[in-house]
């Protein structure tokens, strides 16, 4: 039997109708959240994220700022940036578009933006609250992937769940989501001999690793849960994630298709964690 699609842009279509209500609810209260997005360079697949994130901020009822500079913008003009939108009340989250361009300390930018506008969760700050189990910004792919398996009803406490992929934006994050809802986690990498031991046990395998065929058919045990965090090309040029889509429908239970699984949910989650934000800023005016 064919395993159930999780549709990412049928939840995202219900969770950005709640965050609108709460922005608008904001709003009201003289508290619009606004989120700022910075893109440095000219790669052409981060504006198109970009040009995304900026109508998706419009839709729910954000102001939304985009400043875009030049490839050669020295790091010290857009640390001057990050300060200046640190002190403006008008935004509550900051986020700029990786990759940033080689003569630019993606750390030093990251830790320059305040903890309360960190709507990415990149910063060491958050990355430690996430950790420890208290409150602040998940990073809004893996976080993404956590609505994705909650909205299939099943419960992840003491089941197995592989993530394959060890990055701070998703692998090392996502682990610790799936830790902190009871799964027993294992997380596999470049360096692992042989992946499918692993996700052959796997009730939940989370695929983060920007590589095709990552993840087949016979690497998954029948009615697992599938999460594709991958984009990637194929030979026609066609997106495609990190797993064999046709092939694991046969023998999983869900699957998340490529486009339109965890790419709409991480945009979602950025406007969920800058609505946070703005609430966060309200509750204490
Ligand atoms: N500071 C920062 N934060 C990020 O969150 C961040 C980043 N930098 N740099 C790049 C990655 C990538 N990323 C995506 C977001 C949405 C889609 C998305 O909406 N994808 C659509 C398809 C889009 C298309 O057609 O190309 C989908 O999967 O259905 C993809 C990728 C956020 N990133
Ligand atoms: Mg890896």
């Amino acid at each position: 039997m064919p395993a159930q699609l999780i549709d990412g842009v049928a939840l995202s279509k219900k969770l950005r109708g709640e965050i609108a209500a709460r922005a608008a609810s904001l709003t009201e209260k003289g508290h619009q959240p606004g989120l700022a997005v910075i893109i440095v360079g000219d790669d052409p697949a981060s504006h198109v994220y970009v040009r995304n994130k900026v109508k998706a901020c419009e839709d729910a009822g954000f102001y939304s700022l985009k400043e875009e500079y030049p490839a050669d913008l020295s790091e010290a003009a857009l640390l001057e940036r990050i300060a200046a939108l640190n002190n403006d009340p008008a935004i509550h989250g900051i986020l700029v578009q990786m990759p940033l361009p080689k003569h630019i300390n993606p750390h030093k930018v990251i830790e320059a933006i305040s903890t309360k506008k960190d709507v990415d969760g990149y910063s060491v700050l958050s990355a430690g609250e996430l950790m420890t189990g208290l409150d602040g910004f998940r990073p809004c792919t893996p976080y993404g992937c956590m609505k994705l398996i909650e909205s299939t009803g099943v419960d992840l406490r003491g089941k197995h769940a592989v993530v394959i992929g060890r990055s701070n934006t998703v692998g090392k994050p996502m682990a610790l989501l799936l830790l902190q809802a009871n799964a027993t986690v294992t997380i596999c990498h470049s360096a692992t001999p042989d992946i499918g031991v692993y996700t052959r046990q796997a009730d939940v395998v989370v695929a983060a690793t920007g590589r095709r065929n990552t993840l087949t058919a016979d690497m998954v045990k029948p009615g697992a849960i599938v999460i594709d965090v991958g984009i990637n090309r194929n030979d026609e040029g066609k997106l495609c994630g990190d797993v064999d889509f046709d092939g694991i429908k046969e023998v999983a239970s869900h699957i998340t298709p490529v486009p339109g699984g965890v790419g709409p949910m991480t945009i979602t989650m950025l406007l969920m964690n800058t609505v946070e934000a703005a609430e966060r800023v309200a509750q204490q005016a």
